[in-house]
């Protein structure tokens, strides 16, 4: 499979997709992320994420996910909201079993793939592409995006996805007509329109329990802060996407050389995300 040349996304690049609040705003004009994640089976990945987007910046989070999952976000993170309401970007499926969604469930996920906003498909949720409205980007590691291309009649494996990331990133991108974000120890993002970018993550102490659902939480967070760029420019999100990726490599970086390059934790990776941030503004 043939790809074209693939740029890596760098501070200079990521720090054009930061901007300070001003005076004007508010929690409103600064964007609201929805959230529909987790599930009993993994809490965890609900309390990640929003966790992750707070830290990113957002002006408010709404998390609207399975009623049992609730009570932990918002324990964790009494600032997110759990009351229904509009919202300017959506997170979707991490933590969640796509073959055990509820009637309920999947019409709230419909309800939020409907509502025009952009949107961040991961885990339990990639097998929703194609009913999405907005610029939407998926997620997936290499055994997901391996799983998902199955179920679209694309035979491959996940050894085949792993050999050759960025050739399957591409041909996934063009297939489902969507922008493909696809995590590794160098995560490859590209769309339809030929956008090709990598991130180098800096520690391979990321590959832990979690930290994928913690980079849900961040490019959901510049999506619901970015939503009027995104609104103007539909391939913006595939930038986007790689500047969260960005950030993500970064915190890692950060968070394992606070224990002198030791090992971190997802939650350690989520809350070394600020510091990254203000850096990158500083630029
Ligand atoms: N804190 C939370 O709430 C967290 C929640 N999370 C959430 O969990 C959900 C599932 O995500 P996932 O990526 O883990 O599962 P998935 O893509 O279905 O692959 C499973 C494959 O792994 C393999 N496998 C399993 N054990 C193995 C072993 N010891 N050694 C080797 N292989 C092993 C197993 O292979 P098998 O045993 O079948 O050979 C199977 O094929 C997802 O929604 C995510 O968001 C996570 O983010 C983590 C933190
Ligand atoms: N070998 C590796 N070195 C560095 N980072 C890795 C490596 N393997 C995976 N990662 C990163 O770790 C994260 C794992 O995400 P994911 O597989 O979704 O985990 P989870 O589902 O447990 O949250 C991704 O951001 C990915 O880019």
């Amino acid at each position: 499979m043939g790809t074209g040349t693939w740029r890596e996304w760098a501070a200079d690049d990521a720090s054009e997709w930061l901007s300070e609040p001003g005076a004007d705003d508010d929690k409103y004009r600064r964007g609201v992320l929805g959230v529909i994640t987790g599930s009993p089976d993994y809490p965890g990945a609900a309390v990640l994420g929003v966790e992750a987007a707070h830290r990113t910046g957002v002006g408010m989070v709404r998390f609207t996910g399975p009623r049992a999952v609730r009570q932990a976000v918002i324990s964790a993170r009494p600032e997110t909201v759990g009351v229904a309401g509009r919202v300017q970007a959506w997170l979707l499926g991490s933590g969640m079993d796509a073959s055990h969604r509820s009637f309920l469930l999947a019409g709230e996920l419909q309800h939020a793939l409907a509502s025009g906003q952009p949107t961040v498909l991961d885990a339990g949720g990639l097998d929703l592409v194609g009913s999405h409205t907005a610029p939407t980007v998926i997620t997936p590691h290499a055994r997901e995006l391996a799983n998902l291309l199955n179920e679209r009649d694309i035979p491959t494996s996940v050894e085949e996805v792993e050999a050759d990331p960025a050739a399957w990133a591409d041909r996934a991108a063009r297939e489902l007509d969507v922008a493909v974000l696809l995590k590794g120890a160098v995560t490859h993002v590209t769309d339809p329109d030929g956008t090709r970018l990598t991130v180098t993550v800096r520690t391979h102490w990321l590959a832990s329990a979690g930290t994928g659902d913690v980079l849900g939480g961040i490019v959901g967070a510049l999506a619901a802060t970015h939503h009027e760029r995104l609104a103007a420019d539909a391939t913006a999100i595939t930038r986007l996407a790689a500047t969260a990726a960005y950030v993500h490599a970064e915190a890692a970086r950060r968070a394992s050389a606070a224990w002198d390059g030791g090992p971190v934790t997802a939650l350690d990776v989520a809350h070394a995300v600020p510091p990254v941030i203000g850096g990158l503004l500083r630029r």
